[in-house]
């Protein structure tokens, strides 16, 4: 397993998390919760990018975006999924027009 990226090494704290007490962590308080308050944050984050984009602040932007990235990679902690398998998709499609790539996908 890839270990030298960012998203791989904060996956590692996410899943170590598992077994932190919710007082005294963010992300273990969100496992406490369960899904459906994961799921919430996700969608709240994805809507506070848009609003950030919408109103032309960069700064901001990035800033949201850091928050929903990091919300996807505790979904994806929290559903036992490891971010390597998001970046390998990644990796799959790279250098494949996305018009190609539907097509591709609607053969399924
Ligand atoms: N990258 C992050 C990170 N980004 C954002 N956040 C938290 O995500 C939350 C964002 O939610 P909001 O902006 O809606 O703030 P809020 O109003 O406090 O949230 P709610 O109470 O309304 O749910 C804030 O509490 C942020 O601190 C993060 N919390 C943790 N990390 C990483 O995760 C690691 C483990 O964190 P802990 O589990 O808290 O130790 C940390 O060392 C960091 O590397």
């Amino acid at each position: 397993m890839m270990t030298d990226n960012l998203l791989n090494r904060l996956a590692i704290i996410l899943d170590e998390r598992k077994q932190a007490d919710p007082k005294s962590s963010y992300v273990a308080s969100l496992y406490a919760k369960g899904l459906d308050s994961i799921l919430k944050k996700v969608g709240e984050e994805a809507t506070e990018t848009v609003i950030a984009a919408k109103n032309g602040e960069p700064t901001q932007l990035i800033y949201e975006v850091a928050d929903l990235w990091f919300h996807t990679l505790v979904l994806l902690s929290h559903q036992e999924l490891h971010p390597q398998a998001v970046l390998d998709e990644l990796d799959r499609r790279f250098g494949l027009s996305g018009i190609e790539e539907k097509a591709n996908r609607n053969q399924h």
